[in-house]
């Protein structure tokens, strides 16, 4: 008979969210509550750190964007602003959930610009689309969050236009321990706590584990170099604990 026996190193406990498919229900099961989180866990600022990302891809009216991880819509619907009615904005996702939030979004709001946005369920490490079609790429809080970055990254490459950047927010992986520690510290402290309340405290404790087998800055900037991206500079921002990767093709 097989037993586990509860010691800390048997493989059943605390078993960290692996598989792609295990990730993908996951971002399903906190949908409902997903915006309403961010906004009261991050005070709002998540809104600015998403428009400093749209704003660094230096998308243009008229441009042809992409929104990947696009989630309940947040970076595809300011992409759509910057890119106007004569623009065309694609937001892609795995997740069936956050897609159809991202959805009732679009038909709830009165910006007429918003027609623009197409919704694609489909996977960021086999993208839909022919090389160099897009003028703009953002990527908000997703590369942490796929089982294989090189590979997201270089599907990034090959859809982008020549000339044309990605910008990739996320956490920050910082290489100063007292800002890994107010990062776990308020994870531990706030995060979890009020996901708790909501019955989503493993799909929360998640983000912890997720931030520490993330790349930090350094190593961002040489993975984009290294699948073919010419120049790649990364950003910290609110003191390190979030971070921005801009990469040009
Ligand atoms: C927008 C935020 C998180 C998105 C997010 C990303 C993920 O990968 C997840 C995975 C699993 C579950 C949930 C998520 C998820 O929500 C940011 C939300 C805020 C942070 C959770 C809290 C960080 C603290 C802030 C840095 C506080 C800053 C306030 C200060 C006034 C500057
Ligand atoms: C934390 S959410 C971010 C949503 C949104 N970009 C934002 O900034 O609020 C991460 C999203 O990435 C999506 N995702 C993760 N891995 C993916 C993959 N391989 N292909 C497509 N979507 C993926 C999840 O379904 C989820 O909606």
């Amino acid at each position: 008979m097989a037993l586990c026996i509860p010691l800390p190193s048997c493989r059943f406990r605390h078993r960290p969210v692996r598989s792609s498919l295990e990730r993908q229900e996951l971002f399903g099961r906190i949908a409902p509550v997903y915006d309403n989180l961010n906004d009261l866990l991050s005070l709002g600022q998540h809104r600015i750190w998403k428009r400093m990302t749209v704003s660094w891809t230096g998308a243009k009216m008229g441009d042809c964007a992409l929104d990947l991880c696009c989630g309940s819509g947040d970076l595809a619907f300011l992409l759509s602003e910057k890119v106007g009615s004569n623009g065309k904005v694609t937001g892609l996702d795995f997740s069936k959930e956050q897609l159809s939030i991202a959805s009732c979004r679009q038909g709830l709001a009165p910006n007429a610009c918003y027609n623009n946005i197409e919704w694609v369920e489909g996977d960021a490490l086999e993208l839909p689309f022919s090389d160099g079609y897009f003028d703009a790429i953002t990527m908000g809080y997703g590369l942490r969050n796929v089982v294989d970055k090189e590979r997201a990254m270089q599907e990034m490459f090959r859809v982008l236009k020549p000339g044309s950047r990605v910008s990739v927010l996320d956490f920050n992986k910082s290489t100063q321990p007292f800002t890994n520690l107010i990062q776990e510290w308020m994870i531990d402290n706030v995060v979890v706590p009020v996901a708790t309340g909501y019955g989503l405290a493993k799909e929360y404790e998640y983000l912890k584990s997720s931030i520490k087998e993330f790349l930090t800055g350094k190593e961002l900037e040489r993975l984009a170099l290294q699948v073919g991206f010419s120049n790649a500079r990364h950003y910290e921002i609110s003191g390190g604990l979030m971070g921005n990767l801009v990469a040009t093709r």
